[in-house]
């Protein structure tokens, strides 16, 4: 550009124009400058945009995961189960608040039960971190066992089919299952009649949540959605105690002395290790046949903890509500409302009874003075026939000795004073120093007269000793 052309381009920047009578270069650099700011304004606003887009997609994820681990009301479940056969109640936040800080209620393990330890298995539920009611339940901060959903559950169980059915309990219906790595399972749907679902629900995880034993039923974990409340139990293959003692097996029955006696003393294990081995105690409040679940090999596991009460060592409890069932309950329980690990031991010297002599605790049916079996047997020992109590599907009569050890060890469980009732860790010992020596005598091939004598002396004993002290107590 020549030195003309610039002086001409200088005297046209510098006119005035009619805006405002600004000059030309200042109207054109307000443009340029608001040009700038413009383009600078677009470009923030399609960043802004942006980045909302990508968190919303973050968050869409987010929301997919917490129903994959167990949200409230599932779209997936609503699809999946069908609202006339598994009515999903909305629900923003379940129920279940599981306080595990407070002392009274945290299971905690003393280096006493030797054969038990902590589960492990752990899911996303117990991952995150929740905010307590308003987000999940607080059971996600249990720190053990499998959170499954509805739908994972459904298709373990040929969706909650009859076929799948294998018991019914006063608190719900139990289904058995196989889960997607074959693992045996059975699931629990508590009924939700007024709260007893989420009673029962936090009682049993409070009670063996973090609890294993060989012989206490294992649970695996837990499925809370909307209304739904599910425990999930390691699968017990071979029945319960009651279908083996009671049900039709035919004229000899396939549970041996040897057989009865190892469900006794494993019985007496798992009891002994709620009561020893844990702190809070737990106390079990249904101990009876149909709680006792078999395996295969006649191993016993304890099930059924949705009334058990966890109690600080040397607490007792007081309750209005006295639960357990007929004929196993023991009496001052059932009199007064206190409760301690005592009452359970009541109920394992009626359980011993009916191992012995394959007959219920009560049986309206049956002859009276037979009724009750406490007083049968306690007159039966009383006339010196305490041979005669034996169950007669016994394929082998068992031992004098044995028979009348474990008669002892049970009379003694069901002491009418709950202070002279043994701790199960002591009626353990006198039960396996008793199969100890039933195996001894069997090895040897015959029986001490000696010691028969002196059980027979004892066992009389300890009857008129009970019978003295009801009737100080009825006095
Ligand atoms: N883990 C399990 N494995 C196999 N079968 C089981 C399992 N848990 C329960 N069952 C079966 O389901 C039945 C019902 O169990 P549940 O504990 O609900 O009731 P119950 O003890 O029979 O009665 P209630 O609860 O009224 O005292 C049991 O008797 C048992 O036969």
């Amino acid at each position: 550009m020549s030195v003309l052309d610039t002086a001409f381009v200088d005297t046209e920047l510098s006119n005035r124009t009619s805006i405002f009578g600004l000059h030309l270069w200042v109207v054109i650099g307000i443009i340029i400058g608001a040009l700038i700011v413009l383009i600078l304004f677009l470009m923030s606003l399609c960043i802004t945009a942006f980045r909302r887009r990508r968190s919303a997609g973050r968050k869409g994820k987010i929301r997919r995961a917490e129903s994959e681990i167990g949200p409230a009301v599932s779209k997936e479940i609503q699809e999946n189960t069908g609202a006339e056969q598994h009515p999903v109640v909305p629900q923003a936040v379940p129920e279940i608040q599981i306080d595990m800080g407070k002392v009274e209620h945290r299971v905690v393990f003393s280096d006493r039960g030797g054969s038990s330890g902590e589960s492990r298995a752990t899911s996303g539920a117990e991952t995150g971190s929740y905010g307590g009611t308003g987000s999940l339940p607080e059971v996600s901060h249990l720190g053990w066992g499998r959170w499954y959903t509805l739908r994972e559950l459904e298709a373990a169980c040929n969706g909650l089919s009859d076929e799948n059915v294998i018991g019914e309990g006063g608190y719900g219906i139990v289904y058995y299952g196989e889960l997607a790595d074959n693992t045996r399972i059975a699931v629990k749907n508590l009924l939700n009649n007024r709260g007893q679902a989420e009673k029962e629900f936090k009682v049993e995880v409070e009670a063996i949540g973090r609890v294993r034993h060989k012989n206490l039923v294992r649970l695996l974990g837990y499925c809370v959605e909307g209304a739904y409340r599910m425990l999930v139990y390691e699968y017990v293959d071979n029945g319960n105690l009651d279908q083996w003692l009671h049900g039709d097996v035919g004229e000899v029955s396939p549970l041996t002395w040897d057989i009865r006696v190892n469900i006794i003393i494993g019985t007496a294990k798992g009891l002994s290790y709620l009561h020893e081995g844990l702190e809070p105690k737990v106390v079990h409040r249904d101990i009876k046949s149909s709680n006792i679940l078999l395996d295969r090999h006649w191993h016993p596991k304890l099930s059924d903890f949705g009334l058990a009460k966890l109690l600080n060592s040397e607490s007792s409890y007081v309750t209005t509500r006295v639960m357990g069932t007929f004929g196993y309950v023991a009496p001052e329980y059932a009199c007064t409302g206190m409760l301690n690990e005592k009452s359970d031991v009541y109920s394992f010297g009626i359980l011993i009874m009916e191992i012995i002599t394959g007959k219920s605790p009560v049986d309206y049916s049956r002859p009276q003075g037979e009724v009750n079996l406490v007083e049968w047997l306690k007159t039966m020992v009383g006339n010196r026939k305490s041979e005669e109590v034996a169950d007669p599907k016994l394929p082998e009569r068992p031992a004098s000795k044995a028979l009348k050890r474990l008669l002892l060890v049970a009379l003694r469980c069901v002491d009418p004073d709950a202070h002279k009732r043994p701790k199960m860790g002591h009626v353990i010992h006198m039960l396996e120093s008793e199969d100890f020596l039933s195996r001894e005598e069997r090895r040897i091939g015959r029986n001490s007269s000696s010691s028969l004598r002196e059980d027979d002396h004892r066992f009389r004993e300890s009857i008129n000793k009970q019978s003295s002290d009801t009737e100080g107590d009825r006095r």
